[in-house]
């Protein structure tokens, strides 16, 4: 184990506080004008990944002292806890072991003294053979036609990663294959997508890690029902349902055959779980291979992660500089701008991954900390996003650090879009740090009353992540990149970032009022206004 120490009390701490004060006076364009070489200085690749991350308020002095907090912090240690999978999630005494969904046959990851990549390999093997038994038209639904829709039925991370990978893969999808994911439990969400479907070629995904969320239990039984309503024959079911979980008996219960059923395991956190079976959904609409190479690129970032020193370690670096801007300079917010609009669905993906993991107020120690942790993550694609809400990012009185996300080469090179569109990503990055000052307005003849009006403070940090194309690969890599940001920041703000429980509030809250709305008494059991709410919701379904 690590130490769990609070970030405060270390030395690395005391000095970044009085070095902060400093970095405050400074200008990011200023240190580019001391150090014509930033880039090479603050900038790495890593494959078909070049992290450039000299356009933000730091100076070598900084990242050593960041880096000297991880140090502090037991970060060399954490890491190897995480691979050596011991049981860092201490609040459900379970191992943590994504990396292990990426592994090679022949590494070793071990869960409570067993390696656990066999158990691995075997459902990607089921799933590889899934995979081709439904696009070779092998897998017949109940009229003998091939299989043509999957629905995938899953919420949280039974959704938005596969959502986010197969959107942003667009280009790979399997041709006669359509996708469409269900994941809200308002009714419209599950029949607008069955008005798109046809019962005897469509296969149903439930995903669920527990097989206990109300939301997509209460999806699959409505998608059975329909499905029964034309199929007649529940021996059908076992044609176009299948299940992801960690819940064997659940998924029988269900009415799902086991051999139907592809397996993870409880060292799987739900949102860090697109890579095991939860994945299936994006095997069948990319291909099993693209599938392998997307846990390829995830694998190659693990090893990249584990082993470079935390100068040259893009995750580490990210986590270092947010946790930078979150603790010393107050900011509440982080953006994850994509320049390409396949990934329009990356910052979407990551709100949960981040906040679900690092939104904590306990420390590990069981106190409450003393200093931020997870910032809010939100965004959406560029340019989109300039016409939107960069006006607040240029002028408003927040300090939002983005990250600017940018293929190289378009999937769709037409005419000059892409040439456009990365103009304006450069454009962007360049102008929040130098902005534009009053004297640059009086050159081009503002008139003297609109210049305050005109002014850009500048001075905005960016990360510009460049890549060649999103392929698998490198969509592999940039997910696990984010991923271990998250670990490495848990673990500096010693907190336990692969727990939930604060979502758990909520669903018993809902379980509890949900007997309440079922009849047409007046309540009165809650405070006034939730009375009142309810009361009226009732009254209007009366009439
Ligand atoms: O996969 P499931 O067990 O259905 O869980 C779906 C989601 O449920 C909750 O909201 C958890 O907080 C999420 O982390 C999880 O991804």
């Amino acid at each position: 184990m690590f130490p769990k120490i609070a970030p405060t009390d270390t030395q690395a701490w005391q000095q970044l506080a009085t070095h902060a004060q400093r970095m405050k006076q400074l200008h990011i364009k200023d240190l580019f004008a001391q150090t014509p070489d930033r880039f090479q200085q603050f900038s790495l690749s890593e494959g078909d990944v070049l992290l450039d991350y000299s356009k933000n308020i730091i100076t070598e002095e900084t990242m050593a002292l960041l880096q000297q907090l991880a140090n502090e912090c037991g970060l060399p240690q954490a890491i190897e806890a995480m691979f050596g999978g011991e049981a860092i999630n201490h609040t459900e005494n379970r191992s943590v072991l994504h990396v292990a969904l990426r592994s090679n046959p022949t590494d070793t990851f071990t869960a409570q003294g067993e390696n656990v990549v066999p158990q691995v390999h075997a459902v990607l093997q089921q799933m590889e053979a899934f995979c081709q038994r439904i696009h070779s038209g092998e897998w017949k639904g109940y009229t003998g036609k091939p299989i043509k829709y999957i629905v995938n039925i899953g919420i949280g991370g039974s959704d938005l990663g596969p959502v986010m990978v197969t959107e942003a893969l667009k280009p790979y999808w399997v041709p006669g294959i359509q996708t469409y994911f269900v994941s809200n439990i308002d009714g419209t969400h599950m029949a607008e997508t069955l008005k798109k479907v046809t019962p005897d070629e469509t296969l149903f995904l439930v995903a669920s890690k527990t097989f206990t969320t109300q939301e997509t239990m209460t999806n699959a039984h409505t998608a059975r029902s329909w499905f029964l309503e034309h199929a007649k024959d529940e021996a059908f079911v076992a044609k176009h349902f299948a299940a992801l979980s960690t819940n064997e008996k659940a998924v029988t219960a269900f009415g799902i055959h086991p051999s139907n059923m592809f397996a993870f395991w409880d060292w799987v956190g739900g949102r860090y779980s697109l890579w095991s079976a939860i994945g299936l959904s994006i095997a069948l609409t990319i291909g099993y291979n693209n599938f392998a190479q997307l846990l390829q690129g995830a694998r190659s970032m693990d090893q990249h992660f584990r082993n470079s020193s935390f100068d040259k370690n893009m995750p580490v670096l990210l986590a270092l500089i947010g946790l930078w801007y979150t603790n010393f300079f107050d900011a509440a917010s982080e953006a994850i701008l994509p320049y390409d609009q396949y990934l329009h669905r990356f910052a979407a993906y990551f709100q949960q991954g981040n906040m679900e993991s690092n939104g904590k107020t306990t420390d590990r120690n069981g106190n409450r900390v003393t200093y931020s942790t997870g910032p809010i993550i939100w965004g959406e694609p560029g340019t989109n996003g300039q016409h939107a809400f960069y006006q607040l990012i240029h002028q408003g009185t927040q300090l939002i650090p983005c990250d600017f996300i940018a293929p190289a080469i378009s999937h769709n090179p037409i005419g000059d879009h892409h040439e456009k569109l990365l103009s304006n990503f450069f454009a962007q990055t360049e102008a929040l740090m130098n902005g534009k000052t009053a004297e640059a307005c009086a050159a081009e003849n503002v008139p003297a009353e609109l210049i305050p009006f005109k002014v850009f403070e500048g001075n905005k940090p960016t990360n510009s992540i460049l890549v060649k194309q999103i392929t698998p690969f490198v969509l592999g890599q940039l997910i696990a990149m984010y991923e271990h940001k998250i670990f490495v920041q848990g673990v500096i703000w010693n907190i336990y970032s692969f727990d939930q429980w604060g979502v758990e509030l909520g669903k018993q809250l809902a379980n509890k009022i949900l007997p309440e709305l079922k009849d047409a008494n007046s309540i009165n059991s809650h405070d006034s206004s939730t009375n009142g709410l309810i009361n009226a919701f009732k009254n209007w379904r009366k009439g």
